[in-house]
């Protein structure tokens, strides 16, 4: 199941906009409240599918009968650029633990690059609802990979795959590696790869947007 947010007309094409936009995201303040705020309107769109119950909540003059989440949430994201969308995941389940994993682009030419994952700490994923964020899915080498490894973690109920931006191409590949039963949530999808794998429009570099060119 692919639920991609541009489809439909709402503040959040404002925000998708802004970090898109070659002129405002050149405010790295703004670029990472609008990744955040992004993902803040993706957990609350994905809280929909969660498991809920109702418990009685005592109020100061009274009883209240509530139905709130019985899930338990991890939240994966990729270094670097994940840290933002992380966060605005975070905002909203507050509860959650985090999972963080390294990956990046070894480059072996201009054009050739491989994976590298040389980190992640993560807790127990058994029985748990996964929720792997990353605000750009290129090829999909990079998730592929990060799962790779989180899958030595445990079994997940279930898997959610949230992206700012994604391509044909990343979704098509990624959706061969993992459950079927994943579910995507996605800002947009576009439709072309440059040579270099830069997604086109996209936005350009987003972990060089947040924190600043690498060497
Ligand atoms: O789908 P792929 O082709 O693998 O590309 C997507 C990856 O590229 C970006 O990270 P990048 O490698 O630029 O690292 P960074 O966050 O340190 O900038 C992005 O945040 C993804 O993790
Ligand atoms: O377009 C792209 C592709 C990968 N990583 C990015 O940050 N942007
Ligand atoms: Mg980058």
């Amino acid at each position: 199941m692919i639920t991609d947010f541009s489809k439909n007309n709402s503040i959040f094409n404002q925000f998708l906009s802004e970090i898109r936009d070659a002129k405002v995201q050149k405010d790295r303040l703004r670029f990472r409240r609008n990744i955040e705020r992004i993902a803040e309107i993706m957990a609350y769109e994905l809280s929909k599918t969660l498991k809920y119950s109702e418990k009685e909540i005592t109020t100061p003059l009274g009883e209240a009968m509530m139905n709130t989440c019985d899930d338990e949430i991890v939240l994966a994201t990729i270094l670097r650029a994940g840290i933002p969308m992380h966060q605005g995941l975070l905002n909203y389940f507050d509860k959650a633990d985090s999972a963080f994993v390294s990956a990046y682009r070894k480059h072996t030419s201009k054009e050739e690059f491989e994976i590298e994952v040389e980190y992640c700490a993560s807790p127990s994923l058994d029985g748990k609802v996964l929720i792997i964020s990353d605000p750009m899915l290129a090829t999909g080498n990079s998730l592929a990979g990060v799962y790779q490894v989180l899958k030595k973690y445990g079994t997940p109920k279930q898997i959610h795959l949230v992206f700012g931006i994604a391509t044909e191409q990343g979704l098509n590949f990624i959706e061969k590696k993992l459950p079927k039963s994943t579910k995507i949530w996605v800002g947009a999808v576009d439709v072309e790869l440059t040579a270099q794998a830069y997604i086109v429009p996209g936005l350009g570099d987003a972990g060089d947007l947040a924190y600043g060119e690498k060497v």
